[in-house]
């Protein structure tokens, strides 16, 4: 068996055009203020492309950035004023920050209508509750990839490697909401691969390269790849590609997969919040 791929890139493509479209039908520009801490190159990389393709979509770009030695104090008051402007209507602070920051701290400071991220209390908190409200942003991207595909996903066993906030917890939940039978497995987690093997959808979130392989993978299941890793070879993901794609029925890439839909979501979000406030 060869998996089909499911090409992230051609599928952000469809998110952009739609975000295009809705802002246009917002008669106002949204204005997304972008929060980078530091000179950390793969979050500046990230955040140049989420600023590129919001200015390509008429998302007005109004950036922030910030030494690595700034205080807490000092980004409190940015984010703070940054909440208090009408002008802007969605509010991102880049991961991770430099240690001698409280990242949670900050991002309580975000008003939940202007997280386009997802990622404050209160956003995680009407997820877990099942109410409306703004999601993260890989994760949401994880869903539009698994719906363009067809996956069925209700009554469908899912299993999801990793539990961080950013894209463990908050994928489960989502899968959850969509009916599925939900695993979520960690760095305690006995016999991993036994598990796995279980999964018809598989999402991998570890932060370690090549985590799973082949024998972890039922023949037929669709697996998602959320890791990223620089290697001398190229980019690489936290699933053992060229093995696995002979098993699973469907599979994203690294790169080119997860990636570009994270960024093509944080368009739609920023719509999403700018047509609430
Ligand atoms: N505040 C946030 N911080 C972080 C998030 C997030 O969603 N919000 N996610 C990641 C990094 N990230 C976005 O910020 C991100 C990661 C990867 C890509 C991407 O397009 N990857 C390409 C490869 C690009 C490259 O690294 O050369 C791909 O996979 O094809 C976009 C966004 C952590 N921090």
């Amino acid at each position: 068996m060869t998996a089909a791929i499911l090409d992230g890139r051609l599928l952000a493509e469809k998110v952009v055009a739609r975000a295009t479209g809705d802002i246009a039908a917002l008669g106002r520009a949204p204005g997304l203020a972008t929060v980078l801490v530091g000179d950390d190159p793969a979050s500046a990389l990230y955040v140049r492309n989420k600023r590129r393709q919001c200015v390509a979509v008429g998302i007005r770009d109004l950036h922030r950035r910030f030494d690595a030695d700034v205080t807490q104090d000092e980004l409190a008051e940015a984010i703070r004023a940054l909440g208090d402007d009408p002008g802007v209507t969605g509010i991102l602070l880049q991961l991770p920050l430099p240690p001698h920051l409280d990242a949670d701290a900050l991002l309580a400071l975000i008003p939940p209508d202007k997280d386009v991220d997802g990622l404050t209390e209160t956003s995680a908190g009407r997820l877990a509750l099942g109410r409306p409200g703004l999601r993260p942003c890989t994760p949401l991207g994880v869903l539009e990839l698994l719906d363009a595909h067809g996956a069925t996903l209700s009554g469908a066993e899912a299993v999801v490697v990793g539990r961080s906030s950013l894209v463990g917890k908050p994928m489960a939940q989502l899968l959850l909401g969509r009916d599925a039978t939900v695993t979520v497995c960690h760095s305690r987690t006995r016999d991993l691969a036994a598990v796995c093997r279980r999964a018809d959808v598989l999402v991998v979130a570890a932060g370690i390269r090549g985590l799973v392989a082949a024998d972890a993978v039922k023949p037929g299941a669709t697996v998602i790849d959320v890791g990223i890793h620089r290697t001398p070879g190229g980019l690489r993901g936290d699933v053992d590609f060229p093995a696995v794609s002979a098993v699973a029925g469907a599979i994203t890439p690294v790169p080119g997969g997860v990636g570009p839909m994270t960024i093509a979501m944080l368009l739609a979000n920023t719509v999403t919040a700018a047509r609430t406030l």
